[in-house]
């Protein structure tokens, strides 16, 4: 049996779970944990000079439950499929965990275990444009964005980039299923050379 995990880092906004979702309904034997899921209480999360809820940097996040989980996987994939209600496909030789999340390179424990790491970039208006139709829970309040959402985006990136070298930037303004064909063809690539791998032993 292998196992590969991918990341779906990229932006707020800039096309993630869109991304990641259509992934996981198309590989076989593929599970996908997902970085909003883990965004702590309200009431936890602290608040700027200018009264701004530091959503947006890595404490607001329960990372270390997110980590339980995919260490979960890790130990064994398949209970981890069944307790999820995902069936598993005939061909068990490899397995696929999908992580999606706006800040997933810049925690270096997850960092270090991708196989495989992609992030979406869109530029600055466009980004601006759909949050601003996006309803998060709480919803951001007026000059949230320019305020704490872009300034943060920018430092996380930055710090991204002096922790990580192999990501493979994706245009998050091209047509969605242009998009999702160049990237999840890229990780059936992976997937069939493990196969290959496998078989190679085998015989
Ligand atoms: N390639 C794309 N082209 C145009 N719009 C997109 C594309 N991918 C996603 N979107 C739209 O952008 C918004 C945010 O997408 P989403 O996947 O939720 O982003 P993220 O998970 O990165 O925050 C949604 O309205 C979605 O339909
Ligand atoms: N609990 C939540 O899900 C929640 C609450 C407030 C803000 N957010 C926003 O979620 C964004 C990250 O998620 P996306 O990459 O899906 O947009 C962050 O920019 C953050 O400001 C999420």
């Amino acid at each position: 049996m292998k196992t590969i995990i991918v990341g779906i880092g990229g932006m707020t906004n800039g096309g993630k779970s869109t991304l990641a979702v259509r992934m996981h309904q198309h590989i076989p034997n593929s599970c996908l944990i997902s970085q909003d899921e883990y965004f702590k209480e309200d009431s936890v999360v602290p608040v700027d000079s200018n009264g701004f809820k530091q959503y947006d940097v890595l404490d607001a996040l329960h990372m270390d439950q997110m980590m339980d989980h995919i260490e979960t996987w890790r130990r064994d994939p398949l209970s981890f499929m069944t307790q999820k209600s995902l069936t598993p496909s005939e061909s068990l030789s490899v397995f696929v965990l999908i992580v999606e999340g706006f800040l997933i390179f810049n925690h270096r424990p997850l960092n270090a275990l991708f196989d495989k790491k992609y992030f979406l970039e869109i530029p600055y208006d466009i980004c601006k444009k759909r949050r601003s139709s996006r309803v998060y829970i709480p919803p951001d309040p007026p000059g949230y964005f320019d305020g704490h959402v872009w300034p943060m985006y920018l430092k996380n990136r930055k710090q991204m980039e002096a922790i990580v070298s192999d990501i493979v930037f994706v245009d998050g303004l091209r047509e969605k299923d242009q998009l999702f064909d160049s990237v999840c063809n890229d990780v059936m690539e992976i997937i069939e050379e493990l196969k290959d791998c496998i078989t190679d032993q085998h015989q």
